[in-house]
């Protein structure tokens, strides 16, 4: 469960009571996530989801975030928004925290996955890229290739108890892609954490998607990429090429794919695992003492990694242009 900061009543009353929303019925610490503290909020006109950022997520930043979910519902994405105060901020406080109230979602995220979610995904990934085309507010990726070495170095000395030899891999992995990483593909807004647990569906039909607090400016075929990693593996972590082929379908039926988008995908797909191989290597080493947290198992994401790197162009994942 993430619910790294804990509400008194009154409190949360205080909160509330800024809102149009009326009293507060219940509110329950949410039993998933890693990044932020969620609550399901009922009150006297419904649910919502009470969220209060936390480590990652820059005070600076949340405008970009709130603003996004509103733009992009506007342009028909179904997202939920976020709730304006009477005075019209989206943005509080409670418990020293930045914290805002968030639309209710309906539907669930599916835990395994079939060909037929993963394409569905595709196209909502290509709807959510164009949609984005207009939004005026830029958010540069904080978790980008130049991020990666500084991020490693703080969890290298201890890596080799996650696997051995890791920390030399990783070093090995970030020579590379530094001198490699492709530059100047087509790009715009990316969710760039967008894994099944952010995606909702009633039944197999997708009904929305949550958790914008990574998204940014980055290359459009990286989040592919992100999506590649999650959601077209199993659980024995062999890649599923029925899969992958339904999500690149689904994607480029909305938003074909250039010549270099598709060459620099194994590369991207590389980068997309040390990425999360890295943060999920460094909270697993750092879980703060009394949170209510689950951290994910980076060696999940080095077994990724290391498929990736085994793999020389996009044709050997039976994908084609
Ligand atoms: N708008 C919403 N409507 C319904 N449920 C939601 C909504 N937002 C969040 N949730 C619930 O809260 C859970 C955690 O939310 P979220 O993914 O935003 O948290 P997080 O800590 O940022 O997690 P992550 O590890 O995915 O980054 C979701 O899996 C979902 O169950
Ligand atoms: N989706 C991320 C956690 C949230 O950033 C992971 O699975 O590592």
């Amino acid at each position: 469960m993430a619910v790294y900061t804990d509400v008194s009543d009154e409190e949360l009353a205080a909160f509330v009571a800024q809102y149009d929303i009326g009293g507060v019925l219940a509110c329950k610490g949410i039993a998933e996530g890693v990044e932020n503290s969620n609550f399901l909020l009922h009150t006297q006109k419904g649910y919502f989801i009470l969220t209060l950022y936390e480590k990652r997520v820059e005070r600076s930043d949340l405008p970009f975030f709130l603003e996004l979910m509103k733009h992009l519902a506007a342009r028909g994405i179904s997202c939920p928004t976020p709730v304006a105060s009477r005075e019209g901020a989206m943005l509080g406080e409670l418990a020293g925290r930045p914290a805002a109230i968030i639309g209710f979602l309906d539907g669930m995220w599916v835990r395994r996955p079939k060909r037929v979610h993963c394409a569905a995904l595709g196209e909502a990934l290509a709807h959510f890229h164009l949609a984005g085309s207009d939004f005026t507010m830029c958010r540069p990726n904080a978790l980008s290739v130049e991020s990666w070495r500084p991020l490693a170095a703080g969890s290298l000395d201890e890596a080799d108890s996650i696997a051995e030899g890791l920390g030399a891999e990783l070093v090995a992995e970030l020579d590379h892609l530094e001198a490699h990483w492709p530059k100047g593909l087509p790009s715009g807004v990316i969710h760039a954490d967008l894994f099944p647990d952010n995606v909702f569906f009633i039944g197999d039909r997708l009904s929305g998607l949550i958790d914008f607090y990574f998204a940014c400016n980055d290359a459009f075929a990286y989040d592919v990429a992100i999506c590649l990693n999650a959601w077209c593996f199993e659980p024995d972590l062999s890649f599923n090429v029925t899969k992958a082929r339904a999500l690149l379908d689904g994607y480029t039926t909305v938003r074909p794919f250039t010549p270099a988008e598709f060459d620099s995908l194994p590369l991207l797909a590389r980068g997309a695992a040390l990425r999360f191989l890295l943060t999920r290597l460094h909270d697993w080493l750092r879980v703060p003492e009394g949170a209510l947290v689950t951290p994910k198992d980076p060696r999940e994401y080095l077994k990724k990694l290391r498929f990736h790197q085994s793999v020389g162009s996009s044709s050997d994942y039976g994908l084609d242009h």
